[in-house]
């Protein structure tokens, strides 16, 4: 049975439609990358599942079961934890502080504080500093090690490279394929397609709120994904701009 399974789900802002009958699966263990351009309804997509924004029509199943109308805090508690756009750290607390809360509402399990700093050492002199006082990089390790302190079985992870330099990204990227490489199931939203190819097993471009191109990440072309990321897939090859 897939770990998650998203059924013809439609997530609105008010009056507009942002995931506009969006389904997909993703196995135990797999990575999936999110990619589309602006708007395309990827952070709503991710909060959707995550329980942050309540869908007006489909289903989420975890593990079979139907966790649609599961508010966020026990989505988290059932192994569903969210990375959102923007870190959104406590920055008046140190590292340690915004790990032990990623704590509060999750599961039990083996990740720890101590665990964290050796998936990210970047972060272990930083550990008693105020994360309103860290770099780009160190307050993006400080919100996924946050995520991995409820012991998620299915992370989310919206945009993690965003505002920083490509070296942090790189250390970033590097922390996350040993969390890959562990097991841990993974969606991720990522703008760098080359990255986003490289990193996942399975590929879903989403365009205006829809599903625009989707399959195994090996074979796909960054040349196929980019006409799909334009709505450029649908016609012929003759039409698409050099
Ligand atoms: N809080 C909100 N209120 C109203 N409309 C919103 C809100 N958040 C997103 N939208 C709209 O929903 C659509 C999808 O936005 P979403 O942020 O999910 O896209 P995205 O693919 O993640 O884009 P980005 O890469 O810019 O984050 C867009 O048209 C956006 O303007």
């Amino acid at each position: 049975m897939s770990l998650l399974a998203v059924e013809n789900l439609v997530v609105r802002h008010g009056l507009l439609q942002a995931v506009r009958g969006v389904s997909f699966t993703i196995e135990r263990g797999e990575t999936l990358a999110l990619v589309g351009a602006n708007g395309a309804g990827k952070t709503t997509l991710l909060r959707a599942i995550a329980g942050a924004h309540q869908p007006t029509a489909g289903l989420v199943l975890l593990d079979g079961a139907d966790i649609t109308g599961v508010p966020s805090h026990k989505r988290v508690g059932m192994g569903v934890a969210l990375v959102p756009e923007g870190r959104k750290l406590f920055v008046q607390m140190t590292v340690e502080e915004n790990l032990l809360l990623g704590k509060t509402a999750g599961r039990p399990g083996d990740w720890s504080v101590e665990r964290v700093l050796d998936t990210f050492p970047n972060l272990k002199p930083r550990r008693h500093a105020k994360t309103g006082h860290l770099s780009g990089g160190e307050q993006q390790a400080t919100a996924i090690g946050r995520a991995l302190m409820s012991n998620p079985e299915l992370l989310l992870l919206d945009e993690v490279s965003l505002g920083l330099s490509p070296l942090v990204v790189d250390r970033v990227y590097a922390s996350l394929q040993g969390l890959i490489s562990s097991g841990t199931t993974i969606i991720l939203v990522e703008q760098d397609l080359n990255r986003a190819l490289s990193v996942s097993d399975k590929v879903i471009c989403m365009l205006e709120g829809r599903v625009a191109l989707e399959g195994p990440s090996k074979g796909m072309s960054r040349d196929e994904v980019t006409k799909a990321y334009f709505g450029l897939h649908r016609k012929s090859a003759g039409s698409v701009p050099a």
